[in-house]
């Protein structure tokens, strides 16, 4: 099973907002067709349609994969429409946060293959990173995921599915405290003299700037900070302050996030 099957037999994408269209942008751009993507999505968005992709069309009997990206909230309303794909032919692949494998399970029935991803929505620009991990059926369609979800960034298999939690707080959640830090800092900005227009400017191409460099280079993210801060100048004040507060507060941040996913797998 590889992406050929894919292209012959499709697939079927049940919810493509956010992150079924980051990761759908992904692949399309990859060369995957249109037409062997049948998307179900009762509000589709303007991207959606202008993709020629199938919309809201009658489902392909047996896809190469089936891709659950509602939200955990409506998921047992909306898996009605592809459980009938359950049993062992149709591996089916979660974004979801919060729900477990063994919901898929028993939704679906004994013996279908069932991935847990998590995602993020840089994979619209094919920079994402996705966690993976099978139950004992998807064990044999983590080759298919990973090579579907690295065509739209970085793939790392977890060893059990226990960690999803921490990864959902890290990564699944990171780029909005990332976009927070261009709010904040574009906020620091402006009380401090600027416009919002170059605070905003200032902010935005500073952070999507390090974030290339940090990419781009082969030294630790410690090295990178160091480079920034002259001994006994700007940064090194400046940083007294950040770093003081930070690391506990993205602890506090990350904990908020897996107390949140628990709370939603029940
Ligand atoms: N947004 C993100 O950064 C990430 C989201 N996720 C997961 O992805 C899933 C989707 O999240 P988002 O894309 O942010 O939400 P979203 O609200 O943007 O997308 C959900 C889509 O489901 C559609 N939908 C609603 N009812 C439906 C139904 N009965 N049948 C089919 N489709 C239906 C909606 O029209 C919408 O387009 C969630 O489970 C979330 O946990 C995972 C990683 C990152
Ligand atoms: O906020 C959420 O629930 C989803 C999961 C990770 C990112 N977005």
């Amino acid at each position: 099973m590889d992406m050929t099957d894919i292209t012959a037999r499709g697939l079927v994408i049940l919810g493509c907002g956010k992150m079924g269209s980051a990761m759908l942008e992904g692949w399309l751009a990859g060369g995957l067709a249109p037409q062997s993507v049948t998307v179900l999505d009762p509000t589709p968005s303007d991207f959606l349609t202008s993709t020629g992709c199938r919309l809201n069309a009658a489902l392909p009997e047996r896809p190469a994969l089936v891709l659950l990206a509602v939200k955990p909230q409506i998921m047992q309303d909306a898996l009605a429409q592809v459980t009938h794909y359950g049993g062992g032919e149709v591996p089916v692949l979660t974004v979801a946060a919060g729900l477990p494998i063994r919901y898929y399970e028993r939704a679906f029935g004994a013996g279908t293959p069932v991935i847990r991803a998590m995602p993020n929505t840089p994979s619209a620009v094919k920079r994402g990173i996705t966690a993976i991990v099978g139950n004992e059926g998807g064990t044999g369609y983590l080759d298919l995921a990973e090579e579907l979800l690295s065509a739209v960034g970085q793939v790392v298999r977890l060893e059990s599915e226990a960690q999803m939690r921490t990864v959902t707080g890290i990564s699944g959640c990171g780029p909005a405290y990332v976009f927070h830090m261009v709010e904040a800092l574009t906020e620091a900005g402006v009380r401090e003299g600027l416009s919002e227009e170059v605070a905003g400017q200032l902010a935005r191409a500073t952070i999507s700037g390090a974030g290339a460099l940090l990419d781009s280079s082969d030294e630790s993210a410690a090295q990178l900070r160091t480079n920034v801060t002259s001994p006994n100048g700007v940064t090194e004040v400046a940083l007294r302050t950040l770093m003081e507060e930070l690391p506990d507060l993205m602890h506090r941040t990350v904990m908020a996030a897996i107390k949140r996913d628990e709370e939603l797998s029940k």
